[in-house]
């Protein structure tokens, strides 16, 4: 077991802990309050690689190892969840799933923008009635020879109306169960495709979700991911691997509110002495540096996992399980130890325990990520 970092993951760390003070704190509390999309960030990021990490440089990517990105995704977490989730959706879900499962073509036409960041994607699998339960699909992808005709709804979906690519899930044969369901690639601007309202949410305010609708768009045959009844087997092989990205954000969160609190508690006062050595407050952070050292270690050996070429369904959920849960116990302790000024937005820990909440809902509910897990241990 090797547990330190190499010359690269030390320079990666660095370059998106510069670039979260540099780029993404100037203005966080702005775009969470007016729910701005970080445009300029999200164009930056592009610019230096972090937009394709994983993906190969043959398509314009990084050609980064999955630690790379979960190193980047906590760092610039740890500062604005809002604009790591543009990220991580980008890397994991649409750059990954087209490079492991699209053909060449599509790699040509659409992988390569990708992962420069010249566009952003987005992934559309949860409807309406479908979420947990993905296999209700009710949009419809009908085959008529050498297109599809797509009819139906998606819901919060991320980088909803910032996207030029989407991936969407949909049911072409409902006779045939979850192997009825197709992965099409839809661009913005097809006819029937509209974009709905922007969700107005409780965290991750910067980012961009929206219900999609679906009237007759004509998606050509050339644009489905992988052989026909592929879709539901590409969604859930592309969500394993994007929880090890959100399993990072979760991290980072918790990771930024526990650094701000280590800082208050040395600095505020009470009774004569600094808040840090009331050892009520010394136990709190305690118990959130060893929670993220336990939560970094999973985190880091489901990316080391995905590396290796093991399997890494379990490891990815117990890391989102437990890093969300994480997220979620430390910024509430954060805010505690900040007082009255926690629960102000200029001391930024208000807005982490709010960005904490959606990591143990979305790629997963935490209920879900534990159906995995004790399938898993059972069935060994
Ligand atoms: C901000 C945001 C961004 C999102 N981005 C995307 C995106 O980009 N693409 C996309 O496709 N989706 C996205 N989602 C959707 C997200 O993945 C779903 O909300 C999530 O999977 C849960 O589905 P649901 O909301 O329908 O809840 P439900 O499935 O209705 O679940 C409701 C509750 O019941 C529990 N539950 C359900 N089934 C079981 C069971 N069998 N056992 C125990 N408990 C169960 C759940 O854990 C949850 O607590 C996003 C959601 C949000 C809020």
């Amino acid at each position: 077991m090797d547990f330190s970092f190499s010359e690269e993951h030390l320079m990666i760390r660095q370059a998106a802990r510069d670039f979260a003070q540099n780029e993404l704190l100037p203005g966080v509390i702005e775009r969470d309050e007016a729910q701005k999309f970080p445009t300029e960030q999200i164009k930056k990021l592009g610019e230096l690689g972090f937009l394709g990490m994983m993906t190969d440089p043959k398509y314009n990517g990084s050609g980064m190892d999955t630690l790379s990105y979960v190193i980047a995704m906590e760092e610039l977490s740890k500062v604005d969840a809002s604009t790591s989730v543009v990220v991580s959706v980008n890397n994991s879900l649409v750059c990954w799933g087209l490079e492991a499962f699209g053909n060449e073509e599509q790699k040509q036409k659409y992988l390569t923008r990708l992962a420069s960041g010249e566009v952003i994607g987005a992934f559309c699998l949860s409807e309406p009635e479908a979420g947990s339960d993905a296999t209700s699909q009710k949009t419809t992808a009908i085959d008529k020879g050498d297109h599809y005709i797509l009819n139906g709804t998606k819901n919060w979906i991320t980088n909803g109306g910032t996207a030029d690519i989407y991936l969407v899930i949909a049911q072409t044969d409902r006779e045939k169960g979850h192997k009825g369901i197709n992965a099409l690639i839809v661009e913005k601007g097809m006819p029937g495709f509209e974009i709905g309202p922007k969700e107005n949410k409780l965290g991750i305010r910067g980012s961009d979700t929206h219900s999609l609708i679906f009237n007759d768009v004509k998606v050509p045959k050339e644009n489905r991911i992988g052989e026909d009844g592929f879709g539901f087997k590409f969604a859930m092989k592309t969500l394993s691997g994007g929880r090890i990205g959100i399993a990072a954000q979760a991290l980072g969160i918790a990771a930024g509110a526990y650094e701000l609190a280590l800082k208050y508690s040395k600095e505020r006062k009470a009774f004569g002495t600094e808040i840090a050595n009331h050892q009520a407050i010394a136990f709190k952070l305690a118990d959130m540096h060893v929670q993220i050292e336990a939560a970094r270690n999973l985190v880091y050996r489901s990316a080391w996992d995905k590396d290796q070429g093991k399997n890494y369904d379990l490891s990815s959920a117990m890391a989102k399980l437990y890093a969300s849960q994480v997220a979620m116990d430390t910024t509430v302790e954060a805010v505690q130890i900040h007082g009255g000024n926690g629960f102000v937005k200029d001391y930024h820990v208000e807005r982490l325990m709010r960005d904490a909440k959606i990591t143990q809902i979305y790629e997963g509910t935490s209920e879900i990520q534990k159906i995995v897990i004790s399938r898993s241990i059972l069935k060994d």
